[in-house]
């Protein structure tokens, strides 16, 4: 549409009026800082090298539109402004929120400069509106990144994993297992047809995310995918992590079953996220297949260098003899699956688990004290 010569003037004088340009001053300034405040936490917080990088990138353009007429049209002791805050400013609860409030900022900011900036040229406007888009980008791209950050920060915190086995309350005994504290739970269903599959799994998937659990599901990468898991469990004959990761998106979780020492080195290096060490003991749950042992669990606690789960016939009455060969996390089917008590028995597990880490970290602290000494 053609300028009308009224707009033309209108514009002509808003572009010289030092309120345009002080607005321009206002916005360029709050764009970066906020750009500054998510950069922070892609450096810091996620060690982030790309996404730093485009932070700063982003805070060059903007600083490019920032010329020494708009910074001289600043007047901060008369900007009514200043002192104007929102309850919701003082109150940041997680970095999230704090992540969240900052885009919300350098997007209306960025939004205001794109309006008053056409008026002083159209190339500002434009320039503004694509670092808007490209904003909105890094946030998506971040927002993965959080969210696989939460849950390896979720994965390393468990120490009790529980697979499900297909008994009649199936929901029940998993919830009594949440209600004690287990903060890993993996679906495993050998013989269910698949649409009962996909409602159970959506179902767990719920109610581990009810108790802010992780929520994984062994072998099925399409059901992981239709429910949005956040994993998949893979076995030694099943796909390589890599297709796994491609499907199910980079943020997810993979973790592998190992047996040996030869298929531990193959997990780390195929970089997935945790392994399983088993089977520790016989179990009729994987029936057939040879233990493993303690040694297997001793050579782990020397060479894993991710979170790995002792696994295989781990019950209350030898998790002592599993702790003691220097596992600090365990997986167990029976055990709570077939327990009278699934909350007892999660609280019990749980507290041997930590009262195990805290030995270890003593141990460890007393160990280099003596070095040093
Ligand atoms: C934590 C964990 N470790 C090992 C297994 C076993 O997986 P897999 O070898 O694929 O055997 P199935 O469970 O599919 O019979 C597991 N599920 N979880
Ligand atoms: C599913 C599974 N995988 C194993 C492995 O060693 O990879 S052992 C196992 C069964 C674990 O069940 P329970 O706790 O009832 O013995
Ligand atoms: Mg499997």
């Amino acid at each position: 549409m053609a300028e009308t010569d009224y707009q033309r003037s209108i514009g002509q004088g808003f572009a010289s009026q030092p309120a345009v340009l002080r607005i321009l001053d206002a916005n360029l300034d709050r764009s970066r800082e906020g750009l500054r405040i998510i950069e922070e936490w892609c450096r810091f917080g996620l060690n982030q090298r790309a996404l730093t990088e485009e932070c700063k990138q982003l805070r060059q353009l903007i600083a490019q539109w920032h010329s020494d007429e708009i910074r001289a049209a600043r007047n901060t002791p008369q900007d009514p402004g200043t002192d104007l805050t929102h309850p919701q400013e003082q109150v940041r609860s997680s970095v999230a929120q704090v992540l969240q409030a900052n885009f919300c900022r350098v997007q209306e900011a960025l939004r205001v400069l794109e309006e008053y900036g056409k008026i002083v040229s159209p190339e500002m406007g434009e320039a503004c509106k694509q670092i808007r888009y490209r904003v909105y980008s890094l946030e998506s791209q971040l927002t993965e990144h959080l969210s696989s950050h939460r849950r390896l920060q979720k994965l390393l915190q468990s120490r009790l994993y529980l697979i499900t086995s297909p008994v009649e309350n199936l929901l029940d005994v998993v919830e009594a297992s949440l209600q004690g504290g287990v903060t890993l739970v993996q679906y495993r269903d050998k013989t269910a047809d698949d649409l009962t599959r996909l409602h159970t799994a959506k179902a767990l998937k719920e109610l581990c995310h009810r108790y802010d659990a992780l929520f994984v599901i062994n072998d099925r990468i399409d059901l992981a995918i239709a429910v949005d898991a956040d994993g998949v469990h893979l076995g030694q004959q099943d796909v390589p992590v890599a297709l796994a990761r491609q499907l199910l998106g980079s943020q997810k979780i993979v973790g592998r079953s190992t047996h040996s020492p030869d298929d531990l080195d193959r997990a780390m290096r195929e970089g997935v996220d945790y392994v399983g060490v088993g089977p520790v003991y016989e179990t009729p749950t994987k029936a057939g297949r040879a233990a493993a042992g303690l040694d297997y669990v001793r050579h782990a606690v020397n060479h894993a260098t991710l979170p790995w789960f002792a696994i295989g016939g781990i019950d209350l009455e030898n998790l002592h003899e599993v702790l003691s060969a220097g596992a600090e996390r365990i997986a167990v089917v029976r055990a709570i699956m077939q327990s009278e008590q699934p909350t007892l028995a999660t609280q019990f597990f749980i507290s041997q688990l930590n009262r195990q880490q805290t030995l270890h970290s003593i141990h460890t602290r007393f160990r280099s004290n003596e070095s040093i000494n």
